[in-house]
């Protein structure tokens, strides 16, 4: 469960979070969608406690940020940019770093890899460098570092940013299956779709704060359009920065 209480942010002369307040359950993907410059990735990067709040606090399965940042994120997965592997590693190369980042060594970190790659079907290409790796396999890899020390909640910052048709079907299929292993999926979007297709509840942002929450059909229903489109031109006043 991931939950934050009134998140202030500024930023140069941006007031970036400007009283944020919103929670993402267990067993469900919440989206996390506004137009661009809404707040999305300061309000993420608030959560890992790579900056610090103004005011306000984020909790982490009821765990303070900023108070215990080392427990917080171990209960924390982070997403990384697909694109950004490091290519002369193999995948269980790459897993098997993270694990040990995350405090496990020898044996543990052994186990937590293989675990992870069975759980991703990854074992015909565990032992492949990384490098001429398809989109989809890289965002495998990409999310098995992310939960390799299994934690509960996992974040992602715009995953489906520059994906092709196949590999935001891989990642959707995993994020379903994290959902229905009672996780809590959190991720950021500007695109409507994908929000409609994928999340349980949407948190709709704007102006570092929070204008609506509720699943597609509600949102639909709250603001008394058919069409999801036209239901988040209405909460954010303009359809600058969101893509269908
Ligand atoms: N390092 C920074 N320096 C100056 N302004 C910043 C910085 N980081 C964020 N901001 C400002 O804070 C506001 C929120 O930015 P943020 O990146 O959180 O938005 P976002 O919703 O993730 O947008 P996008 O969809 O475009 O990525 C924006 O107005 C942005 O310009």
């Amino acid at each position: 469960m991931i939950k934050v209480n009134g998140l202030y942010k500024k930023i140069g002369q941006v007031q970036a979070l400007n009283n944020l307040s919103f929670e993402a359950r267990d067993g469900e993907i919440t989206g996390l969608l506004g137009p661009n410059g809404a707040g999305k990735t300061t309000c993420l990067r608030t959560l890992f406690g790579l900056l610090k709040p103004d005011q306000g606090n984020a909790l982490i399965d009821g765990v303070d940020v900023a108070e215990q940042p080392i427990v917080a994120k171990q209960a924390l997965g982070l997403f990384p940019d697909p694109f950004g592997l490091y290519e002369r590693l193999t995948p269980r190369e790459y897993i098997r770093f993270f694990a040990e980042l995350s405090g496990m060594n020898g044996r543990s970190a052994d186990e937590a890899t293989t675990r992870v790659l069975a759980q991703l079907n990854m074992q015909e290409i565990a032992d492949r460098r990384c490098k001429g790796f398809s989109q989809g396999q890289r965002m495998k890899t990409a999310l098995a570092q992310a939960i390799v020390h299994q934690p509960r909640n996992i974040i992602l910052d715009e995953p489906t940013r520059g994906l092709d048709v196949m590999s935001t079907r891989v990642l959707r299929g995993m994020l379903s299956d994290l959902r229905a292993q009672g996780h809590c999926v959190l991720f950021s979007s500007h695109v409507m779709q994908e929000v409609a297709a994928l999340c349980d509840r949407v948190i709709v942002m704007a102006r570092g704060e929070v204008v609506a929450v509720g699943s597609p059909a509600e949102l639909c229903e709250q603001t008394g359009h058919a069409s999801l489109e036209e239901a988040f031109i209405q909460l954010i006043g303009t359809d600058e920065g969101i893509a269908a």
